[in-house]
């Protein structure tokens, strides 16, 4: 049985890394994407050019897709399907109203056969249900960090695993 590791910046309720480049940030979401499983609804924070689709490429490859990710800014959804694991990438920064959520039938894709990681999901309000885990992806002066947190059990368990993992 492996220990829980946890410093002053990590516990069971949230984590912090420091990202220093993109390979840093796709590195990240690979060791991210071995905590996910079906079902987890997360919602990333952060401003234009933060890192959210990149980070979102490193989760997929860690779920073993090899092929184009792309920003999902125009079409407002991606789909991807991986060994029978559906993975919905949004982008909500252009949706508008909701008419648009209800022709595009968004609802059915928030199920338990599928991880959807939301980026602005802000801009949906209360259409979006609860997120498992949120992440904040932060810019400074001095470099770029990711924070998450977790606002459900199912969340908490994610992070439970990540302090768990050998080699993370
Ligand atoms: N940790 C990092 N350090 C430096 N550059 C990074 C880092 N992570 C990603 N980038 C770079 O930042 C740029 C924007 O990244 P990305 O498209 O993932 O942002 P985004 O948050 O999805 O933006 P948008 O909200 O416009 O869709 C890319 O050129 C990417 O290479």
């Amino acid at each position: 049985m492996h220990s829980i590791h946890s410093t002053d910046a990590e516990s069971a309720q949230n984590l912090t890394r420091y990202l220093a480049d993109e390979e840093e940030t796709l590195k990240f979401g690979k060791k991210l994407a071995a905590c996910l499983h079906s079902g987890l609804i997360i919602h990333l924070f952060g401003n234009l050019g933060a890192g959210k689709t990149t980070l979102t490429r490193g989760i997929l490859h860690g779920l073993g897709y090899s092929h184009i990710v792309k920003s999902p800014t125009y079409n407002l959804v991606e789909i991807y399907k991986i060994s029978g694991l559906y993975l919905y990438h949004f982008d909500f920064y252009r949706f508008n109203d909701y008419s648009e959520w209800e022709e595009a039938g968004f609802r059915d894709y928030f199920n338990s056969d599928s991880i959807c990681l939301v980026e602005w999901p802000e801009k949906a309000g209360n259409l979006l249900p609860k997120a498992d885990l949120q992440c904040f992806l932060n810019m400074f002066d001095s470099g770029r960090n990711i924070e998450i947190r977790s606002s459900t059990e199912t969340g908490k368990q994610c992070l439970i695993h990540w302090n768990t993992e050998k080699n993370i």
